[in-house]
């Protein structure tokens, strides 16, 4: 049976000071993650000393609290904590160092923690975790996390911890213990990246190469608007990839052969560009290559943007409306692709 804890009942707290060794008589109480049912307790107890007593319920795993840099989970310091079936407790700092377990270190990261006056139980179905930071001023973005139900992380001598099933970042203000959620770092550039990069890539230059292939008979205006809507394509192009840079560097992201792919079609983008400029006349004898070059790589390169653009959905967990939204776009280019070239197989 789970018993509530609440701010309004702060009695039970009064009886932990056996257990806690910290004064808790004093300490601000807020709701800081309503879903999860987290409550923080905390006040300020020293010139550079700081308490926290951190309320969940137990749902048998890890719960975490972490002092966040920038907003998001990687380059926050945190404190873990659990306590077994058994009764055995653990409570360790980590640095969290990157989205993987294995960039995520025990006993590492900036937090100050009075190591005497920590302690992690069970009360009434609720974990509470105290602690004390030696900090003139907490940082004021922190992040939240629960583990697996059932899947405590290993004691001696790993400590090494899994992936959460449910996680927070908010913004606190400390003096009025007024906390909001915030959302991921960086991520409307996310957003700008993927918006800009589907645009040009994956919806622009097919219909320039469409409009190549299946207008002709409208000349010149079909190479007009091919060369405009191709050199739109590429300008929009480019501003996604240079926010791809700008945001592999701000979130140390591993996106490796994602990265290679997007170098790859800014590099054949490049080269259909100058071809462009080096084009023979058209009745010059070697224009069927140049014709059979550009085409191949343009093929290539849309061939790679459309891999790239559900790549890097996946990758950023971008969820399903991305993907449907952009595979109805593919869809309708399909069927306008099959309608046209039977349309042009039976003028021959
Ligand atoms: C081995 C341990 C951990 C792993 C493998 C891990 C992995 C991840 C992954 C893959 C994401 C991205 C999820 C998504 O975009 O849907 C994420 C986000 C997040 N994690 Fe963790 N995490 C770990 C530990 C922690 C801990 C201990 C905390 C807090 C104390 C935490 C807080 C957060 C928060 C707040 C987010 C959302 C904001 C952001 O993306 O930066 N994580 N984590
Ligand atoms: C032209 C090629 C590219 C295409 C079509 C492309 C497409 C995408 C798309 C659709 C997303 C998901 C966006 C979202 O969540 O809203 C994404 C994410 C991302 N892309 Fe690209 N991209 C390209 C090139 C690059 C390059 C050159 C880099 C530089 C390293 C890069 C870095 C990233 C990063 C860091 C993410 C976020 C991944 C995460 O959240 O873990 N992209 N990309």
């Amino acid at each position: 049976q789970t018993t509530q804890d609440s701010c309004s009942s702060n009695t039970n707290l009064a009886n932990f000071n056996g257990r806690i060794s910290f004064d808790v008589s004093s300490l601000n109480c807020f709701s800081v993650w309503t879903s999860e049912d987290f409550i923080l307790r905390y006040s300020q107890a020293g010139p550079s000393l700081w308490s926290f007593v951190l309320s969940t319920p137990n749902t048998n795993s890890y719960i975490g609290m972490g002092f966040s840099p920038n907003g998001g989970m990687v380059g926050s310091s945190a404190v873990v904590g659990w306590v077994g079936r058994d009764g055995t407790t653990s409570m360790r700092r980590y640095f969290l160092g990157g989205q993987t377990p294995s960039q995520v270190l025990v006993d590492q990261g900036d937090l100050q923690i009075v190591g005497n006056t920590s302690t992690i139980f069970v009360d009434s179905s609720r974990i509470y975790m105290a602690f004390q930071l030696v900090t003139d001023q907490p940082r004021q973005r922190l992040v939240y996390s629960v583990g697996d139900s059932n899947n405590l992380p290993p004691s001696t001598p790993s400590y090494r911890l899994t992936q959460h099933r449910s996680q927070i970042a908010i913004r606190m203000n400390y003096a009025t213990g007024q906390s909001s959620q915030t959302k991921a770092p960086y991520s409307n550039l996310k957003r700008a990246h993927g918006i800009l990069n589907m645009m040009a890539w994956g919806i622009l230059i097919p219909i320039g190469a469409m409009v190549a292939r299946y207008l002709k008979h409208l000349d010149p205006l079909w190479f007009y608007v091919h060369s405009g809507v191709q050199s739109l394509g590429f300008i929009l192009g480019l501003a996604g990839v240079i926010a791809g840079f700008v945001l592999d560097d701000r979130l140390d992201a591993r996106v490796g052969k994602h990265k290679g792919l997007g170098i790859s079609i800014l590099v054949l983008g490049c080269l259909q560009v100058l071809a462009l400029l080096v084009r023979p006349s058209i009745d010059a004898k070697t224009r069927q290559y140049w014709n059979w070059y550009h085409h191949s790589v343009g093929r290539l390169m849309i061939l790679f943007a459309i891999v790239n653009i559900f790549y890097g959905i996946h990758l950023a967990k971008a969820g399903t409306s991305w993907n449907v939204g952009y595979g109805v776009v593919l869809g309708i280019y399909a069927i306008t692709i099959v309608i046209l070239e039977i349309k042009m197989l039976r003028k021959k």
